[in-house]
């Protein structure tokens, strides 16, 4: 267990800042994962914890203590990149035995230790296998098993689960959970995966052009987004600028009545599922179906409003996505009747970060 503090740390790569400025701080025990579209600077964010790419600016501290100049071998934390980069010299055993033997452990308890591991990532009876001949699945998990074998405080995780097929995934996933909470490891988790953010981290920090652009619990991001490319990011897919007077945003489809009370510019975000079916006392429209898709569950509409939605000013048609409940699916041609839920309609002030190419 340790508690981990970066302080405005910036970096960069041949003279190209990448990140800049990334104050956060997770408690000991704590899961948390750096949420980000690729590029965002999550890795490299990862890599200065770990000690691999030196920040130009800001402090790293663990349990308390700085460890810019500690080298990546004396910090104490467990590193999973992607590729599962095991020794191919040796044996599923040996790979994870290593750290052990190079931390001197006895031999009685190194090989206690192993038999376990093997046992907890369910690859009993491969120990004395080579690693070139493990399946994907079974090289990840020895992969996270050589990491969590010598039970560090922090355990640094880039993407290790991302080459792995999505059942699989989750397995992992849900053992990776149980055995952070058994040991207390405290867990930083890169992912671009916004499911996998969600599922494995208790709070969720998305990275934006190398600024963290907001912290918080996973269910937080999810409904109240700080800015537009995190509400994108977390699969909104409809986006209504307007200006907000108190309660209400006047938009392309009319007056909306929204989430929180506010002033000036916005842009109000509706996810596809929160789109209910029928009217109600606000937030009513009359939709034109333009196509629908199954998806599994739920089906996917694209919607056209017509000018003037809901008897506001109006212009265009309004374009929106509405994922459809499973049990009774609307026909491209139909005109549906449905509402938007204040609750669901969350507004975001205009954002630097989201402007193109910020
Ligand atoms: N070794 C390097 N040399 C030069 N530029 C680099 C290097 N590594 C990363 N970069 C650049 O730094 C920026 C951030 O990269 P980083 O890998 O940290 O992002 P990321 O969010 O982890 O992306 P991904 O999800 O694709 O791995 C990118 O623009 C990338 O091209």
């Amino acid at each position: 267990m340790t508690r981990l503090e970066l302080d405005g740390i910036s970096a960069a790569h041949g003279g190209h800042p990448v990140l800049r400025g990334v104050s956060l701080s997770v408690g000991s025990g704590e899961r948390f994962a750096l949420l980000g579209a690729s590029g965002s600077g999550k890795s490299t964010l990862l890599r200065v914890v770990a000690g691999l790419h030196p920040p130009t600016q800001g402090d790293v501290r663990l349990g308390g203590r700085s460890v810019l100049s500690v080298p990546p071998e004396a910090r104490d934390v467990g590193l999973v990149f992607q590729d599962p980069l095991l020794f191919p010299h040796l044996s599923v055993a040996g790979n994870l035995a290593f750290g052990l033997r190079q931390r001197r452990v006895p031999r009685a308890e190194t090989d206690a230790r192993v038999a376990d591991m093997l046992a907890r990532t369910g690859l009993q009876g491969l120990g004395p296998r080579r690693v070139g001949a493990l399946s994907g699945g079974q090289a990840g998990r020895a992969a996270l098993g050589r990491a969590l074998i010598t039970r560090p405080p922090l355990l640094l995780l880039d993407e290790p689960l991302s080459a792995l097929d999505a059942p699989l995934r989750r397995d992992l996933r849900e053992w990776l959970v149980r055995e952070a909470q058994e040991r207390g490891t405290t867990l930083l988790l890169v992912t671009h995966d916004q499911e996998e953010a969600l599922a494995t981290a208790q709070r969720i920090g998305f990275l934006d052009g190398g600024r963290l652009a907001q912290v918080g619990e996973p269910a937080e991001l999810y409904a109240q987004p700080a800015t537009l490319n995190a509400a994108r990011f977390f699969g909104s897919l409809n986006f209504l600028p307007g200006v907000q007077d108190s309660a209400d945003v006047m938009t392309a489809l009319g007056r909306l009545r929204v989430a929180r009370p506010g002033h000036g510019p916005v842009t109000v975000t509706v996810r596809p599922e929160a789109i209910r079916p029928g009217p109600a006392a606000v937030n009513t429209l009359r939709a034109q179906v333009r196509q629908v898709s199954f998806a599994g569950a739920y089906w996917r509409c694209e919607l056209t409003v017509p000018a003037p939605g809901m008897g506001g000013p109006g212009g265009q048609e309004t374009a929106l996505v509405w994922h459809a409940p499973p049990d009774a699916p609307p026909h491209a041609g139909d005109t549906v009747t449905l509402h938007l839920p204040p609750a669901a309609c969350w507004t975001v002030p205009e954002h630097p970060e989201d402007r193109p190419g910020a």
